[in-house]
């Protein structure tokens, strides 16, 4: 039996106003001096600065970049700019999480994982995800040495990013059934407390459905914690097979034919109706959820022409050949495409 390992985050701190302490959680962490806080333009104003203020309170150097893209121009811009920092620290949504998690992994320094959204389940994985002109590239990459969740910060995002976070967490549905899939056509490797973790995930997601509403900070902490446990699910697999099947390609293809992308988790949850009705599943309970939710269930919520989803259902299986799923090696045809998307109302 060949050996594995298992990397995760050695902190999480979740609650509100947790990102004051932030220089105490590094120092604690036997964090000191320098430190390199990437953000976005919008998050720097939500959360950067003040990453930064609790940072030099605790006699830290500070330098801040801001990056637009999950490039990997990107990734090189922040990795160039690392230099005598111990510490990359991600300030924003989940692109800025995977460049400063990537470049801090590419630059061999500490990454802390400072997320201000609950909108997908990148906040703790050892992966990230960056984009090129063929779509999508899910990288290797060390887990975060902490997780700082402030969930006061979170709770005051927009709520259709929360309720992205949650059909993130209902893909992993059919990720699962690919994976199995793939273990029982490909022999892929499988583990079963990886898939068991992410599927308890999703049914949590579930079960708090009704209960996940705007502004209140208990359902931005239960998302938080969700979108962890899935992290964790990856970082037992080595890989992002819990959490990424066929709803995920879709999802990455859409990325590259919609003249404007929705969220990721609300592209991922149409992906997971669909894709539940070619696993021969109950799509219509997926559907309700993410309703229940008030996340996406249609191209037109998904602001997206019919047009391009048939285009991303069409071209999915490309986006990465190598991870088999119910879409198989072909892929659907545009007559089946179309079909699956009218059959499951999502155009
Ligand atoms: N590495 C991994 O394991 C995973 C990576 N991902 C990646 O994460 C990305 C999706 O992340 P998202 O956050 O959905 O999208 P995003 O990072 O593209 O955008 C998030 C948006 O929300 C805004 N925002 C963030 N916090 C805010 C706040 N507190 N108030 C107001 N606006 C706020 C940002 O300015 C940005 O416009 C995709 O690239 C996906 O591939 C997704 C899941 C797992
Ligand atoms: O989005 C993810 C899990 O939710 C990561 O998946 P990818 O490996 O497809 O980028
Ligand atoms: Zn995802």
């Amino acid at each position: 039996m060949n050996s594995k390992t298992i990397q995760m985050p050695r902190e999480v701190h979740i609650g509100p106003n947790v990102l004051d302490e932030i220089g105490k959680i590094c120092k604690n962490l036997r964090l000191f001096d320098e430190a390199l806080v990437v953000s976005g333009f919008h998050t720097f104003d939500v959360a950067g600065r003040q990453t930064v203020d609790a940072l030099e309170s605790s006699d830290f150097g500070v330098e801040v970049v801001k990056v637009k893209d999950a490039s990997i121009e990107s990734v090189e811009m922040v990795q160039d700019k690392i230099a005598n920092a111990s510490v990359v620290l991600g300030v924003g949504g989940g692109k800025i999480i995977d460049v400063a998690k990537l470049a801090s992994t590419n630059a061999h320094s500490y990454f802390l994982s400072v997320p201000t959204t609950a909108s997908h389940d990148g906040i703790a994985s050892p992966m990230a995800s960056i984009k090129n002109d063929k779509g999508s590239i899910s990288k290797n990459a060390n887990s975060p040495m902490a997780v700082v969740a402030d969930t006061g910060i979170i709770n005051t995002a927009p709520f259709r990013l929360i309720a992205s976070g949650c059909a993130d967490i209902v893909s992993n549905y059919t990720a699962i059934k690919d994976w199995k899939l793939a273990y029982r056509l490909k022999n892929e490797d499988y583990s079963e407390s990886a898939a068991a973790l992410s599927e308890m995930t999703a049914k949590l997601i579930i079960n708090s459905s009704d209960s996940i509403k705007e502004g209140l900070e208990e359902s931005a902490r239960i998302v938080v914690k969700s979108l962890f446990s899935s992290g964790m699910a990856i970082s037992i697999a080595g890989s992002s097979r819990p959490a990424s099947g066929s709803e995920h390609l879709f999802s990455h293809a859409l990325d590259r034919v919609a003249k404007k992308p929705a969220l990721h988790g609300e592209q991922c949850g149409v992906g997971t109706i669909m894709m539940m009705h070619l696993h021969g599943g109950d799509w219509r309970s997926i559907r309700n959820i993410l309703k229940t939710i008030g996340a996406p269930t249609t191209a037109s919520e998904l602001g997206i022409d019919d047009d391009d989803i048939v285009d991303a259902l069409t071209m999915a299986h490309t986006i990465r050949p190598e991870r088999y799923t119910i879409l198989g090696d072909n892929g659907l045809t545009r007559e089946a495409a179309i079909k699956l998307a009218k059959k499951t109302e999502i155009i």
